[in-house]
């Protein structure tokens, strides 16, 4: 007769129970333990308020990451109707206004029960750098307008400042180097160029440059635990729209009354007006004395006067470092790829020249016949482009490419390292997301610490770990267990 135990039932059946409630519970937390959490956005909002005009840019990032540190990238951008901040001295409140449209689009675009905790910044650049220069009290009164006019909408405003040259420049090459993703990689570093109406900024890092031959040319960062000492220099007065005054400004002093442009297509012919020509401090000291009201600016489309004209902006006469570009400016050894923002990809974009793969040389040939191209031809040919960004294309090309090779130094070789570019990865190239990259700390300056192992491998060594102990707990119950039936029974 079979012997019969009277704790085996229960007792195999409470381990057993506790075994399975045991792994159940491991691999339950182990799910959860570290699993993403529903997601959630955080916004920010920078306003770029340039010299020509202003833009407003919304930016998003996970929430769960620690201390800030996930992905940003731009959601939204919005462009302000009208001119820039700048332009509005004489009538500060129309600046505050002006940006009334795209404040109310961004109150839509980020969720309500997040407007609160939305960071909002202006920046101003050379525009307000230059009012300010000439005249700090309009530049204070266009400020207060704008303020004014920020601080009524929910978002949590952090002020609004005029950017210095070098910060600008920077936060650009930030930017291009976020976007790329370079940075948390520690690779090779693109350099920045960006091109404005009223400034532009070349930034790049360059191995055998350590910043004591110009420290004011020089920004150091720890980014991701790697060490970068960047070259960065904003030439005021330098960006299209103030050049091409200069240009003018020049060539007004060989004989007032008519201008005969080569930066202008043949059949080119406006009525300008001196005292709109010289109302900027980068050519106020050249107006001249007792000069007409009026000039007829005449095209006459030829790309190399054009140059010898653009060349005469830049001072080449002295330099006190090693190297300089121009101005006597310090430039080390122009190093790695560059990418040029802006005004240079909206001018190289149209005139179809943003393929770095054609020789300098071949670039130089298109821009010569796109001059010399009549300005009636050109008008019909684009027929829905402003006219008069389509007037200056030719002074803008002939521009960049004097600006690269003679300002810059970049070679026929090292010209095929620049790209042209407007957007990476779906973000705008420029100095917005870099500034708010900075006042935000969503770049940590050591290389934040990543899990030892993904959250799969979690749930996996915690399952198999749980069936592990559950064997042994089955195993140790062995003694316990019935006696196998086909043993011959003793009677
Ligand atoms: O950086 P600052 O100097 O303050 O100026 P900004 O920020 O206003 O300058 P942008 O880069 O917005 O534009 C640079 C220049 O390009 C001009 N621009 C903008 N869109 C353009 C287009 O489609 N074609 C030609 N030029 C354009 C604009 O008027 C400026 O003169
Ligand atoms: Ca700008």
């Amino acid at each position: 007769m079979k012997e019969k135990n009277p704790w085996h039932t229960p007792v195999t059946i409470i381990i057993t129970v506790i075994g399975v409630i045991a792994i159940v519970a491991l691999v339950t937390v182990a799910v959860l333990q570290n699993r993403p959490v529903p997601q959630k956005y955080k916004y920010g909002i920078v306003l770029d308020a340039g010299s020509s005009h202003t833009a407003l840019y919304i930016y998003q990032w996970r929430a769960e990451k620690d201390n800030n540190t996930g992905r940003v990238e731009q959601t939204h951008s919005c462009k302000v109707k009208g001119k820039g901040i700048s332009s509005y001295a004489s009538e500060p409140w129309r600046a505050g206004e002006s940006l009334t449209l795209c404040m109310q689009e961004a109150e839509k675009r980020v969720p309500h029960k997040r407007h609160h905790e939305t960071p909002l910044y202006l920046g101003a650049t050379a525009g307000m750098r230059l009012l300010n220069m000439e005249n700090s009290s309009a530049s204070d009164r266009v400020f207060q307008a704008v303020e004014r006019a920020l601080q009524k909408f929910p978002f949590s405003y952090q002020g609004a400042r005029i950017l210095s040259g070098q910060e600008e420049g920077a936060f650009g090459w930030v930017t291009v180097n976020y976007l790329d993703d370079r940075l948390t990689q520690g690779l090779e570093t693109t350099g920045a160029l960006d091109l404005g109406g009223a400034s532009t900024q070349i930034s790049f890092v360059s191995d055998n440059y350590d910043g004591s031959e110009s420290p004011s040319n020089s920004v150091t960062f720890r980014l991701y635990g790697n060490d970068y000492n960047l070259y960065t220099h904003s030439f005021l007065c330098y960006g299209k729209d103030q050049v091409l005054r200069m240009a003018l400004a020049q060539q007004t002093q060989s004989g007032p009354g008519a201008i005969l442009d080569p930066c202008f297509h043949p059949g080119y012919m406006e009525t300008k007006n001196y005292s709109v020509l010289y109302d900027s401090p980068c050519v106020s000291d050249r107006k001249p004395q007792g000069a007409p009201s009026i000039f007829n600016h005449t095209g006459n489309g030829n790309f190399r006067q054009c140059q010898e004209v653009v060349k005469r902006v830049f001072n080449f006469s002295s330099c006190k470092y090693s190297r300089c570009s121009f101005n006597g400016v310090f430039q080390p050894l122009l190093q790695g790829p560059f990418g040029a923002f802006s005004a240079y990809y909206f001018v190289m974009n149209f005139l179809n020249l943003t393929d770095t793969s054609i020789p300098l040389e071949s670039v130089m040939e298109k821009l010569t016949r796109y001059c010399a191209t009549p300005w009636e031809k050109i008008k019909l040919q684009h027929p829905n482009v402003k006219l008069n960004y389509l007037a200056e294309y030719c002074f803008s090309g002939t521009y960049i490419l004097t600006l690269l090779t003679e300002g810059y130094n970049f070679t026929s070789e090292s010209y095929s390292s620049i790209k042209f570019i407007k957007k990476i990865n779906g973000s705008d190239a420029g100095w917005t997301l870099g500034y708010m990259l900075n006042l935000t700390n969503m770049i940590p300056a050591e290389a934040p610490d990543s899990p030892p192992l993904p959250h799969a491998g979690y749930v996996s060594i915690v399952t198999i770990i749980a069936f592990l102990l559950f064997v042994l707990v089955i195993l140790s119950l062995r003694p316990l267990w019935p006696r196998c039936s086909k043993q011959p029974h003793i009677i």
